[in-house]
């Protein structure tokens, strides 16, 4: 009898290339996507050392995070420049580093550019049972397609360029069991924003998170991408899903995902990958479904949830003196007092998009509750944007765009937008934000910015009634 494995193992066993005596293994890399603001220091690593990309093929290039929402080319046709100039050397360093290093390029302004997160999938470059790292900690989005999938830094991307492996010790497992389905008008956002309300942003420290049951089961691989994109936010290396019928469905036929006899016999592999029946995880939490309200965040952390039907909390409820502490630095940050009903508060902007929220289901959820309805007044800067080109005409072709701008967003070009404050999309200094984004940390969305995390649909319900709303009453009155 063979032993029992979780998925994280039979990956991991897989890719040990070499084991050493001190615990660490080197692994081999399946998949690497290189954006802009990690890539340039690497290409350079390897230009003085006169060494090559091992594997040029398995690498895929995409820049993201810098580039401004707004046109990227004039009515002729001519690339606009970004005006910032160390967004622009990191843009023109990647354009110029990809093809001297003979790996595949889409360009900013390419019908296939987006986020790195949404185009690795939507691309069929991220495959269940690979490796795949990226200079990023959202990388941990790709292990929806059970991908064994983490962020590195800077000097690893230069090793994973030059040898195709990485030096790794092995993780810890822990499962995160959910039972029972999520109720209407709660969303797969939700869902991660209540296990980390649970777990806490150190929860899934030194462990490969893998999400199970149920509502996994059900849920969309859309859905799954936003649950896992945020795993790094529980403290975790990685999160998996197990690859399922849903999976193969949603990888087939996409470029670059295997074709013919190649399909065939990646499924039938695929197929053996989930966790045996027996195997231990080295840690396991159970939440029940019907607990998740729709949820939104208070503080700086994105532990700070709350249900949106919820209050402030008092500092003084957290029992650990440094959280208390936290608690009041970040309630004075966010201009929030203990007590006040989330429902109460108002918000001044509010943006739809990152590599969290940002395709195409997250789009129709946004503009369900959108559309018919207007932003309020005191909504003054409101946007959508979609995480690659490929969502956004999807988008167009059903008409979403129209919804958005009759609602009185802005429609705009794909990228991390005011995710982070490295384009010009930023949320003004002691304004609010609801937002779909991942990190609500002090200054994420601009210096003073104050960050409400939630789901599409609740950030669309925000922008009707102008300040922080459970979704749930807006689809009531539609009937
Ligand atoms: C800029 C990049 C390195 C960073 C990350 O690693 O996550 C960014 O994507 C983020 O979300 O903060
Ligand atoms: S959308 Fe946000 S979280 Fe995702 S990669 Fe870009 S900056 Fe990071």
């Amino acid at each position: 009898m063979t032993e029992a494995k979780t998925l994280y193992e039979k990956i991991w066993d897989a890719h040990v290339v070499d084991q050493r005596e001190d615990g660490t293994a080197l692994i081999y890399i399946d998949r690497h996507l290189v954006h802009e603001v990690t890539s340039p220091q690497a290409f350079e690593g390897l230009r003085k050392a006169g060494r090559k990309v091992r594997r040029p093929d398995l690498t895929l290039a995409v820049p993201d995070h810098n580039l401004p929402t707004t046109p990227r080319v004039d009515a002729s046709g001519n690339k606009i420049p970004i005006a910032d100039p160390q967004s622009a050397a990191q843009l023109e360093a990647l354009e110029k580093n990809a093809p001297a290093f003979g790996i595949k390029y889409i360009g900013a302004s390419d019908a296939e550019q987006g986020i790195v997160h949404v185009i690795g999938p939507e691309q069929g470059f991220t495959l269940p049972g690979t490796t795949l790292v990226c200079g990023d900690s959202h990388t941990a989005a790709h292990g929806a397609l059970g991908a064994l999938a983490f962020g590195i830094g800077t000097s690893e991307v230069e090793h994973v360029l030059a040898t195709q492996t990485l030096q790794l010790s092995r993780s810890k497992s822990m499962e995160i069991r959910v039972e029972g389905s999520l109720g209407p008008g709660v969303s797969p956002k939700d869902l991660i924003l209540h296990i980390i309300g649970v777990i806490g942003t150190a929860g899934g420290t030194g462990h490969v998170i893998e999400y199970r049951g149920e509502v996994f089961d059900q849920m969309s691989i859309e859905g799954r991408l936003t649950v896992s994109n945020m795993s790094i936010e529980a403290g975790a290396r990685a999160g998996l899903i197990a690859p399922d019928e849903k999976t193969f469905a949603y990888l087939k036929g996409r470029p670059m995902a295997p074709k013919g006899g190649d399909w065939d016999a990646a499924v039938a592999y695929w197929k053996t990958l989930p966790t045996d029946e027996g195997a231990q995880f080295d840690k396991s939490v159970t939440i029940q479904a019907s607990d998740v309200a729709p949820t939104v965040t208070w503080g700086t952390s994105p532990e700070d949830v709350v249900p949106v039907t919820g209050q402030v909390p008092a500092p003084e409820s957290f029992t650990d003196a440094s959280k208390q502490d936290a608690a009041r630095k970040s309630l004075d940050y966010m201009g929030l007092s203990a007590g006040q009903a989330m429902d109460d508060v108002a918000v001044e902007n509010i943006f739809i998009g990152s590599c969290t929220n940002s395709r195409i289901e997250d789009l129709r959820a946004a503009a369900e509750v959108l559309d018919g309805r207007k932003k309020a007044e005191s909504v003054k800067w409101a946007i959508v944007v979609p995480g690659s080109g490929l969502v956004k005409a999807q988008a167009e072709a059903e008409g979403l765009d129209k919804i958005f701008t009759a609602s009185g967003f802005e429609w705009r070009e794909p990228g991390c937008s005011a995710c982070l404050g490295m384009n010009p999309d930023k949320v003004p200094p002691g304004e609010r934000c609801a937002s779909t984004s991942n990190r609500n940390f002090v200054g994420r969305q601009g210096p003073g910015a104050r960050t409400h995390l939630m789901s599409p649909a609740m950030a669309a319900a925000a922008a009707v009634t102008g300040k922080l709303t459970d979704v749930r009453d807006l689809m009531g009155a539609n009937g």
